[in-house]
Order: structure tokens, then C-alpha cells, then sequence
């Protein structure tokens, strides 16, 4: 469970802008930058605005099940000129079969990209501070390749750190494959992942694009959410960031994805 979060002399600006983005979110419509309006947001606002939403969602029914990790890699730093890593919480909702084809009306995607991504699935908790690569790896249950697509409420996909973080690090849905492999059957840094689009190529790149090693973007967050308190938990799902450039996606695409010693991934996208 999230704490709720503390009073802050923002905390009015801060519950004025989880509103707008959870009205977003419901309808499928984009917002202009919360940075370009608010200059005085900070980061920690950003996520107290991103856990405001999840208090919602989660009081609207959706369960939490993992956490995602966003921005770890250079390519998609660059792509988004946004550099340093974030991270979003995984609800329910957001989890679909691997080979699902996705309404993008009903589901409200509004400007998707898809990402292929390790996910980890944790057979233990894990806390920070002090969480290294090789306690991630003690802790997992199973590594798999996935899909995650990202979207943004943020018109244009116009953002900074703040106002991706704030709209819980631009995560719209994903799917997982079936193959789930133990953690250290292969060597993480060195699987190499190839996405089609449509039966075409559409982008390539390796484990260690993510922080050197997968594992280690893991250990980031699990750091990272140390210092607010909340832990992983034995079950959750936590994706550990793009390996390459994130592809637009539109209705009537078609993802695929091999991660070589992980198998494979899918995913399409309808009206
Ligand atoms: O995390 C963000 O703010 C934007 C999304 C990026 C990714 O999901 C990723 O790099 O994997």
C-alpha cells in the first residue's frame, strides 16, 4: 500500500494536476506541459503527483502489480531529451496476453510507441538502500521479453522529466512472452533483442543499452523507492526499460519481438 502523500506548499497545485491527468487518462485527451505551467514543480512533486494518480486508480479498483522503469537507456534519452532514469507503477489494467491485439479507442491510447523491454518477475521482496544487480537476480522468479507501450498525456509528446514522471512515466499497456527463462540462464547484458514492424525491421539493441545490465536498472529502482518507503514485493512485474528506440504505433500495426535466449513477443493494435 502507498502512503498517502504528505501536505507540501505545493499540495494543492500538486492534487490540481493528478486530477487533469486522471481526467486525461479516462478520456483519451492530451494536456500541455505541467512544466510550461507550473515552473515550480520539482521532481519529488512529480512523483507525488504520479502516486496521487495511483491512489485513485487503486481506489477505482485497478490492483497494483509491478513498477516500470523508464528512460535507461541512451537512445531513448536522447530520443526524448529527458536524461535520467524514472519509473511508474503497473496496474492491472495496463497487463495484457502476449499476441493481443489492443482497441486503441477503448483503451484510450492516444500517441503510442512501443518499446521491447526485459521484465523480471520477483520471487522475493526486495528494499532498498543497498540492492545490487546480484539481489535482483537472487530475487527473481523468471526473466521474459516484453512489450510495454508508452503514451503520453502530455500533448505532443512535449516533455520534461517532471511531466513524465508526473504522468506515471508515460506507460500506457504491455504484454509479457510465455517463455519465462530463470535470470541466470543467460548472460542479460548480452541478449540481443530485434523488433519487426508489420513483418519489417524495425529496431535492434542489447541488454547492456539498459545501465550496463538490466539487473542493474532493477537494483536503480529498487534504490530508489527505498527512499520513499515503498519496496518490491514477492510477484510483482518490473520492466526494466527500453533496449531501443521507442516505434510509433498506429492501428493495424503489428509488433514483434525476439530476445535471443528469452523467445518471443507480440502485439497488435485496432481501432
Ligand atoms: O519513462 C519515461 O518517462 C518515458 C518512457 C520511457 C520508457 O519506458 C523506457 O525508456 O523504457
Amino acid at each position: 500500500m502507498i502512503d498517502k502523500v504528505a501536505e507540501t506548499p505545493n499540495s494543492s497545485v500538486i492534487a490540481m494536476h493528478a486530477k487533469e491527468l486522471l481526467l486525461a487518462l479516462s478520456k483519451g485527451t492530451t494536456i500541455a506541459p505541467l512544466s510550461e505551467r507550473t515552473a515550480s514543480l520539482t521532481i519529488d512533486d512529480a512523483y507525488k503527483i504520479s502516486r496521487l494518480c495511483l491512489q485513485q486508480r487503486e481506489d477505482d479498483g485497478e490492483r497494483l502489480i509491478g513498477k516500470k522503469i523508464g528512460v535507461t537507456s541512451l537512445a531513448v534519452q536522447q530520443m526524448l531529451n529527458v536524461h535520467q532514469p524514472d519509473f511508474g507503477f503497473l496496474t492491472n489494467s495496463m497487463h495484457f496476453n502476449n499476441g493481443d491485439c489492443i482497441s486503441l479507442s477503448k483503451h484510450k491510447l492516444i500517441q503510442p510507441k512501443a518499446e521491447g523491454e526485459i521484465a523480471f518477475c520477483l520471487k522475493n521482496d526486495l528494499q532498498g538502500p543497498g540492492v545490487t544487480a546480484e539481489d535482483v537476480l537472487d530475487a527473481t522468479l523468471w526473466v521474459a521479453p516484453c512489450f510495454e507501450i508508452v503514451d503520453s498525456r502530455i500533448e505532443d509528446w512535449r516533455i520534461n522529466i517532471v511531466d513524465t514522471v508526473a504522468d506515471n512515466a508515460s506507460c500506457g499497456v504491455f504484454v509479457i512472452g510465455e517463455t519465462h527463462t530463470p535470470p541466470r540462464e543467460i548472460d542479460l547484458a548480452l541478449a540481443q533483442m530485434q523488433i519487426q514492424k508489420n513483418g519489417q525491421f524495425a529496431g535492434s539493441g542489447l541488454g547492456s543499452a539498459v545501465q550496463g545490465h538490466p539487473a542493474q536498472a532493477v537494483a536503480w529502482l529498487a534504490n530508489t523507492l527505498g527512499e520513499y518507503g515503498i519496496p518490491f514485493k514477492k510477484g510483482e512485474l518490473i520492466l526494466s526499460g527500453a533496449l531501443a528506440p521507442l516505434i510509433v504505433a498506429k492501428s493495424g500495426d503489428l509488433f514483434t519481438m525476439e530476445i535471443e535466449g528469452l523467445g518471443s513477443c507480440s502485439i497488435s493494435f485496432c481501432d
